[in-house]
């Protein structure tokens, strides 16, 4: 909690005046009993009609004044709760940001969004709660309990008998829901879960109709939602009978007790009617505070998984240098081993070296590591051992944002954002003007189309780009990825959805990119890297060739074997 906590310094102001508005609210609440009695004792039993109105008049002015006082607390808890909200929201947001793409998947990317979605709400929830009550209904009890002493102390044992039986009450409860609230939280995951993975892949569930399956996989998940939401419901629920009860049985007892205090001379009937009316305030204050544990049990669970992403330290931390270009390879790789796991490893002992105007191509089986290299280059996940080196020094002096802007790479998944098509090229340089985006364009074969399209480079693309073919999403990842001109271009088997002919062309034009620029071709098909000045093969993890498609055919039995069998497969 201590890390939420500590953005409560940003509402200073609207922590301190909030609560005491409502503070002020309570007070004037907490006379009005008092003149009542005056009222009955005094203006009713002398039948002073002047003194009844007089008095009357005071307790509306009370009630105006209440009336500012509580409007002005509100004011005060909907900037703290929603700029409260607001902050979180931005620092899990910035955090979930910072994270790898293996920290990402630890905490799954349904369950980020719940937290800062769901979570976040209920946090904001509890901190306008806070502010309008944390401090009102407390205040309310114990001046209620104070009134009441004031008046009869004998009778005031009955309040106090009260709150310790509601306390009890109280405590058993919200023992029994913390935990549930947590499966509730945990069930709501599985909920976003589904729905996203249902969202995303739409056509393949239509695809090989599922419709059906996916449906009752959905109800599943929402009726164990349902059930444990249900279960805190009834522990929720059982509080107000509970409360109801007590403090009935309470007035009772007081009834019965004023009336012999009554007859005895001892108590007025006003101070009666006053002590009935504290019990009756306490009351709602105890069903309050009874709400309010509830509510702050529920932050509490969501806090606490707010934290657990805010206090996550990102794994990878960029330095300081800029990439400048140097006498060095552009890359170099030293006995470079990464595993997703503990004691497995998914690339290792990898060793290879980039020049500048070359083009590298990395071919292997599936499954054998290719976009793990890749993923490693621009820092998106760091070796477990080895170093790689880009313009000489190792990775991690480099800031991120510019060893990426240096070492762009083409993801095996096509993926574009909703906006027009400029926006999306601009990802890769912020101010490039028409003619570079037209430039990249028409290297990544994709200027034919974009000019077909009516609006051009103003023609809006859905989420994800799902209004463009997938050749086409690729070719414009491409294009985006050329607009920055990185020293590097890593292509990670993202030309699998052009023809052979936009293939071919297009590594003929990544031929004329400027001498001081590299390009590394990931592909599973010979005849996209053939070509490369040097092919590196790859199995199960391990380097296994190298050298131009003439050296292997004569040194690597691996590759021979690859060219074998698509030869076979385009024979046939
Ligand atoms: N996020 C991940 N978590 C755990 N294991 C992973 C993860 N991503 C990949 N792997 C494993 O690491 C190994 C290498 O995967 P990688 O994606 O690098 O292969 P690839 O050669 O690019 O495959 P393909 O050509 O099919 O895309 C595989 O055994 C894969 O199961």
């Amino acid at each position: 909690m201590k890390t939420i906590v500590s953005y409560f310094r940003y509402f200073k102001k609207e922590l301190v005046f909030g609560p005491l508005f409502k503070l002020a609210e309570a007070i004037f609440e907490l006379l009005v009993p008092l003149v009542m009695a005056q009222i009955i004792d005094i203006g009713m039993a002398q039948k002073d009609l002047t003194y009844i109105l007089q008095r009357g008049g005071v307790i509306v002015i009370f009630a105006l004044v209440g009336i500012v006082c509580s409007a002005t607390c509100q004011y005060y808890a909907a900037r703290c709760s929603q700029g409260m909200g607001t902050v979180l929201r931005k620092s899990v947001y910035h955090k979930i940001n910072q994270l790898s793409s293996q920290q990402v998947s630890q905490f799954s990317s349904s369950s980020l969004i719940t937290r800062l979605t769901n979570d976040v709400n209920q946090v904001q929830q509890a901190v306008a709660m806070l502010i309008r009550l944390a401090i009102r209904a407390p205040f309310l009890v114990i001046g209620s309990l104070t009134m009441a002493m004031m008046i009869d102390r004998q009778l005031a044992l009955v309040f106090l008998a009260a709150i310790l039986v509601i306390a009890m009450v109280l405590g058993v409860l919200m023992t029994c829901s913390s935990y549930f609230f947590k499966a509730v939280q945990r069930q709501l995951d599985r909920v976003s879960q589904i729905s996203q993975e249902n969202l995303e892949g739409q056509r393949v569930i239509r695809a090989f109709s599922r419709q059906q399956l996916e449906t009752e996989r959905f109800d599943q998940a929402a009726q164990a939602s349902y059930k444990a939401s249900m279960r805190v419901g009834w522990i929720s629920g059982l509080f107000n009978p509970a409360t109801q009860i007590v403090i009935n049985l309470g007035i009772v007892v007081l009834l019965y007790c004023g009336s012999f205090q009554i007859n005895s001379g001892v108590l007025s009937p006003g101070s009666l009617i006053a002590l009935v009316n504290y019990m009756t305030q306490m009351f709602l204050a105890l069903v309050v505070l009874a709400n309010l544990f509830v509510i702050f049990t529920k932050a509490a669970a969501s806090a606490g998984r707010i934290e657990a992403v805010l206090k996550t330290e990102a794994q990878i931390v960029g330095g300081t240098s800029v990439c400048t270009p140097t006498e060095d390879p552009l890359l170099e790789l030293e006995e470079v081993s990464f595993g997703y796991n503990e004691g497995e490893s998914a690339v290792e002992g990898i060793s290879f070296t980039i020049h500048t105007g070359q083009t590298i191509g990395l071919i292997g089986g599936t499954g054998c590591g290719k976009s793990t290299i890749v993923q490693l280059l621009p820092r998106l996940i760091n070796p477990t051992s080895g170093i790689i080196r880009f313009c000489g020094k190792p990775l991690q002096v480099y800031s991120l944002a510019d060893l990426r802007k240096q070492i762009r790479i083409v993801p095996q998944k096509a993926v574009l954002f909703s906006g027009t098509i400029r926006e999306n090229l601009r990802w890769g340089n912020e101010t490039a003007g028409d003619e570079q985006l037209w430039q990249a364009l028409e290297l990544a074969q994709a200027k034919t189309f974009v000019e077909a399209m009516e609006q051009g480079l103003d023609t809006m693309l859905v989420q994800g780009g799902k209004n463009c073919s997938g050749g086409q999403r690729q070719r414009l990842c491409i294009a985006r990825a050329l607009v920055g001109h990185p020293q590097l271009l890593v292509l990670d088997d993202s030309t699998s959805a052009l023809d052979y002919q936009t293939d071919a062309r297009l590594r003929s034009a990544l031929k004329t990119l400027s001498p001081a620029q590299a390009v590394l071709i990931v592909s599973q098909r010979i005849a996209s890297i053939r070509h490369a000045d040097c092919i590196l093969v790859m199995d199960q993890g391990r380097l296994v060739g190298q050298g131009t498609h003439e050296e292997l055919l004569e040194t690597c039995k691996f590759y021979q074997e690859i060219v074998r069998s698509q030869t076979r497969e385009d024979q046939r």
